[in-house]
């Protein structure tokens, strides 16, 4: 099964709610939320009240990208805001395995991202302890960026790791999605594709997102 995931920061912020509540009718299954800090990223976007917010809108995945330093320190905030899913930077926690067991112990699936330049195997032996991986296809902090080619061998190698292992875990590739690439980068072992600028585009959310899928 292959998920899509809208990131919100693509939305029109004047018309959020607008917005969020056609992406709860459209055939999308998450909704990812990208928060920034302006520290780990050189952009802030958005927190705990936005999220609080549109959780009352829809009861879709919210599919939380923390682009934060310490992300330890604020997972329980993310959980009580609505998360079900909370992914943290590998590059952002030196305690990882630890806030990997402390998400999962308030039973809020977890997941480990990784960017462009951090290689695979650094995951190697989490793999067991994950729900998703997700692979940075752009330098985190901006949608609407090019998509990185070399993503590709990443995804598969993640795919590979999990499959020697039996571990049935999602795949997530975040950055530069659109119509042209999403069936190669499900061809290559991903099965969540995020997507902003690909599905807010001229404000035609339904349209664009039923156009990824047809590309699938
Ligand atoms: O985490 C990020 C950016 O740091 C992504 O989630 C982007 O928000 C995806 O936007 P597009 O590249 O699809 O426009
Ligand atoms: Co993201």
């Amino acid at each position: 099964m292959v998920i899509l995931s809208p990131s919100i920061l693509a939305a029109d912020f004047k018309r959020l709610g607008e917005q969020v509540s056609r992406l709860d009718k459209s055939g999308a299954e998450f909704i990812h939320i990208d928060v920034m800090d302006g520290n780990f990223v050189p952009n802030i976007s958005l927190g705990f009240p936005v999220i609080k917010s549109i959780r009352e809108i829809t009861k879709k995945v919210f599919d939380v990208h923390l682009m934060i330093e310490q992300p330890s320190k604020y997972i329980d905030e993310f959980i009580a805001c609505g998360a079900d899913m909370i992914t943290i930077h590998y590059e952002a926690d030196k305690h990882i395995d630890r806030t990997i067991n402390y998400i999962k112990s308030k039973g809020c699936k977890v997941g480990i991202a990784l960017n462009p330049g951090t290689p695979t195997c650094v995951i190697k032996d989490l793999i067991p302890q994950l729900d998703m991986v997700l692979i940075m296809s752009v330098n985190p902090g901006f949608g609407g960026q090019k998509f990185i080619e070399y993503s590709k061998d990443k995804i598969k190698e993640v795919s590979l790791m999990a499959k020697n292992i039996g571990k049935d875990l999602l795949i997530e590739v975040d950055g530069g999605v659109d119509p042209t690439n999403i069936k190669s980068l499900v061809e290559c072992g991903a099965n969540v594709l995020v997507a902003g600028s690909a599905v807010f585009k001229d404000d035609k959310i339904e349209e664009n997102i039923d156009n990824l899928r047809k590309a699938l």
